[in-house]
């Protein structure tokens, strides 16, 4: 299911002094099957952006495409339901939003909420605790006995349990250690190959967009100032500084390498990148 935005702006509190802008004409497309990037410093409009591809928000001006329905500032909040099934969203510290006395009930709660079954919902529940790495044990328990991270997998299997084909996960590792932060990453990875979800993330780790991301969009004061793939949005890194933006670390080693006399056409993004280019430089075996 792809997701188009045609021309969309968004102003906070329209029509009153506190009037504010969100969004300003942005036109993309998020197209079914990739896993989209979106990256930009503070304010600069992702998690608005975000709330529109499940129309939790409505453009104020505008047209966002969800599948085959199209969302304008007139849609009725009525018959929106489809939508949040089929866009799942994970929120920042979805932890917090956990409340049912079981791991099981907590998760089977929105599937039973759209008319499955409550059988069928737990069963469902314990498919989806495996999917995110956890132990059957873990469904009988107290979801405020887990640990942060193992609560936040929790969350996010809630959100899985709907079955949506577009997950949407707005800085999903932060707070978490490396290691934690790792696993998850990988863990969404899995989800996008093997079960085929298009996957948006709002991220400020670089690393992250670089390993896994095949398009990346770079918001600035609520526009669209530049999509392309990671190679694309990252050879140019004055102009990331610009917009407060950083590269990662592979390619920021390769830059001061480049300071040292050493080559690099293009700029390397991940470490087997890196050593490819590096390696005939300094008179080492070829990397494969
Ligand atoms: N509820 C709100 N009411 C009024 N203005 C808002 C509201 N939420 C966000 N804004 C404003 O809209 C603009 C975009 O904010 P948004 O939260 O989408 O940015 P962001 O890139 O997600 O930031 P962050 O990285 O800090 O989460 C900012 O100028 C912000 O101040």
């Amino acid at each position: 299911m792809d997701i188009t935005f045609d021309h969309v702006s968004f102003t906070y509190q329209a029509g009153t002094p506190f009037a504010g802008d969100g969004l300003k004409d942005v036109t993309t497309t998020i197209k079914d099957g990739s896993y989209t990037a979106i990256i930009g410093h503070t304010g600069s409009g992702k998690s608005t952006l975000l709330q529109h591809l499940n129309a939790l928000l409505k453009p104020t001006a505008g047209t966002v495409t969800i599948g085959d329905r199209v969302i304008t500032n007139e849609t009725n909040n009525k018959n929106l339901k489809p939508i949040r099934r089929e866009v799942g969203m994970v929120f920042q510290f979805a932890e917090n939003q956990l409340f049912e006395q079981t791991v099981a009930k907590d998760i089977a709660f929105g599937p039973t909420n759209f008319g499955v079954p409550a059988e069928e919902a737990e069963k469902q529940a314990a498919a989806m605790v495996a999917l995110v790495g956890l132990p059957p044990e873990v469904l009988e328990q107290s979801p405020f006995d887990l640990s942060g991270g193992q609560m936040r997998r929790v969350a996010i299997a809630g959100v899985l349990a709907m079955k949506p084909s577009v997950l949407v996960l707005d800085e999903p590792t932060a707070g978490l250690d490396p290691a934690g932060r790792a696993e998850m990453m990988t863990m969404f990875n899995r989800l996008h190959q093997e079960q085929g979800l298009t996957i948006v993330l709002v991220t400020h780790q670089m690393d992250d967009v670089a390993d896994y991301a095949d398009h990346v969009l770079v918001m600035d004061q609520g526009r669209l100032v530049k999509e392309g793939t990671p190679r694309e949005i990252f050879q140019d890194a004055d102009w990331l500084a610009d917009h407060q933006l950083g590269l990662p670390k592979t390619a920021a080693m390769a830059r001061r390498l480049t300071a040292q006399g050493f080559r690099f056409d293009p700029l390397p993004l991940t470490t087997a990148q890196l050593a490819d280019q590096l390696l005939p430089q300094i008179g080492g075996p070829a990397h494969d």
